[in-house]
């Protein structure tokens, strides 16, 4: 039988337009979406929620508890999250070659790769992340067991088997043989994921790690099977200074550019970082549909430039925010939309104040906190082409449940917003919905059936 929440909320429209209700009654039906929102000022509210009521369908959430979409991270690499925070100060090939290939080789061990992953997938689960793009390690089995993990606890995932073979910029212990392996490894990956999961709860996505990783065969032939298959594709794009012109040097052309050469740059594809994209390259992406993972966290580390968000949102490119874990330290979305919203306010200012003022900076860079919490929200969603990341009829129910301030009823509506969103830790998420059923919940004090 259906649920109905009675309950206040906030959801991102658009960039520009944050909702928020009053105590509105949100019917969850059981193909895990919307059935219906009914406001305060609705004729139907008050028969409604007599209804609800008598059937004992009611959830009545607790003052100063709120309701809020779900976060969507689009870029987050499970295998590196025991290394969260480590030699971020080193280069990105560096931490590559000396971190990072060490750790996910380590992920031909199913044991280690279901600990990590069970931590992980909870772990983000509990800090309102409801949906999440990963890149898994080189290996199948346990990108299957991610899968599985992520179906357990109830996570709405798409997940990559990482393809990575061109021995120049790889370890001879973590690579793919060849491109006809990491095909059809990836082939496999894709049934075995289709064949495990036919609700579609987790999805495959072709993943070429980035150009400077994947041989030239392997990039035609993972662009062949992109058109094939018509699956998403995830990749790093234009992510470094030294990333940018390794593909330069290379190919002659942006990372882009290449990517569209070879069947990787489409509506389904998601680019992670795009910190170094040319105006051309902006375009090209506008107008191929591509989606950006901006993650603000990491490309303070490896991105060496700031990402312009702002002006790229006003030229309605599809953006999401990823926590790139590891690139990124935190697993939390809001610590990134916080980052986000600081990373473009020092895009504006500039960074060296012995310069001119108004010389310093990029003019009109500044997001607002409306901008960054659609970014983690319907962003993502559209980023992912998935009918999440609003409170709407007919959205998927993923949701998050979470506390307020106590001074904060005092606010008004934005400013709330704005300290929810600022002032948060995971302590404060109570529950997490997905697909309508509840797969998380920090205590029972969220809802209220006695009021
Ligand atoms: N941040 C980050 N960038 C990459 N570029 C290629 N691989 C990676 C990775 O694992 N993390």
């Amino acid at each position: 039988m259906a649920i109905t929440l009675k309950t206040s909320y906030f959801s991102a429209n658009s960039p520009n337009h944050v909702e928020f209700h009053e105590q509105s009654l949100i019917e969850l039906i059981e193909n895990g979406q919307i059935g219906q929102i009914i406001h305060q000022s609705d004729p139907d509210y008050q028969k409604t929620l007599t209804a609800a009521q008598t059937t004992d369908q009611l959830i009545t959430i607790a003052p100063g508890h709120y309701l809020l979409p779900g976060f969507i991270d689009l870029h987050n690499h499970a295998p590196q999250w025991p290394q969260a925070g480590i030699a971020l100060d080193r280069p990105l090939n560096d931490w590559l070659n000396h971190y990072t290939f060490p750790l996910e080789a380590r992920f031909a061990d199913l044991d280690y790769a279901t600990a990590v992953y069970r931590d992980l997938v909870h772990t983000l689960l509990t800090n309102g992340t409801t949906s999440a793009l990963y890149f898994g390690s080189i290996h199948n089995n346990a990108n299957l067991k991610l899968a599985e993990i992520c179906a357990q606890l109830g996570q709405r995932a798409f997940i990559g088997t990482v393809v990575m073979d061109n021995p120049e910029q790889t370890p001879a212990n973590y690579r793919d043989v060849n491109s006809a392996t990491a095909l059809s490894k990836t082939r496999t990956f894709i049934q075995a994921i289709q064949n495990q999961h036919p609700d579609q709860l987790v999805q495959p996505v072709i993943t070429p790690r980035f150009i400077p990783s994947c041989q030239t065969e392997t990039l035609t032939q993972l662009g062949r099977l992109a058109q094939e298959t018509q699956l998403r594709v995830q990749t790093h794009c234009s992510q470094s200074t030294w990333e940018h012109q390794y593909v330069l040097d290379r190919f002659g052309q942006t990372d882009s550019v290449v990517l569209q050469q070879f069947g990787l740059l489409n509506q389904h594809a998601v680019l992670a970082h795009a910190t170094q994209l040319t105006t051309a390259d902006q375009q090209l992406i506008k107008t191929e549909q591509a989606a950006i993972a901006h993650c603000p966290l990491s490309n303070a580390y490896f991105g060496n430039g700031v990402f312009p968000t702002k002006q790229l949102l006003d030229q309605q490119l599809k953006i999401g925010l990823g926590t790139d874990i590891a690139g990124g330290y935190s697993p939390s979305l809001y610590t990134n939309l916080q980052t986000a919203v600081t990373a473009s306010q020092m895009r504006q200012d500039g960074v060296d104040a012995r310069l001119p003022a108004d010389s310093r900076g990029v003019a009109d860079s500044r997001i607002t906190t409306e901008e960054a919490f659609y970014l983690a929200t319907a962003g993502g969603a559209a980023s992912l082409a998935i009918n999440a990341g609003q409170i709407k009829l007919g959205m998927l129910a993923d949701f998050q449940i979470v506390q307020a301030a106590p001074q904060f009823t005092t606010l008004t509506p934005a400013d709330q917003l704005t300290h929810l969103l600022f002032n948060h830790t995971a302590q404060q998420i109570k529950a997490v919905y997905v697909n309508g059923q509840l797969v998380h919940q920090k205590e029972q004090n969220w809802y209220d059936n006695a009021q």
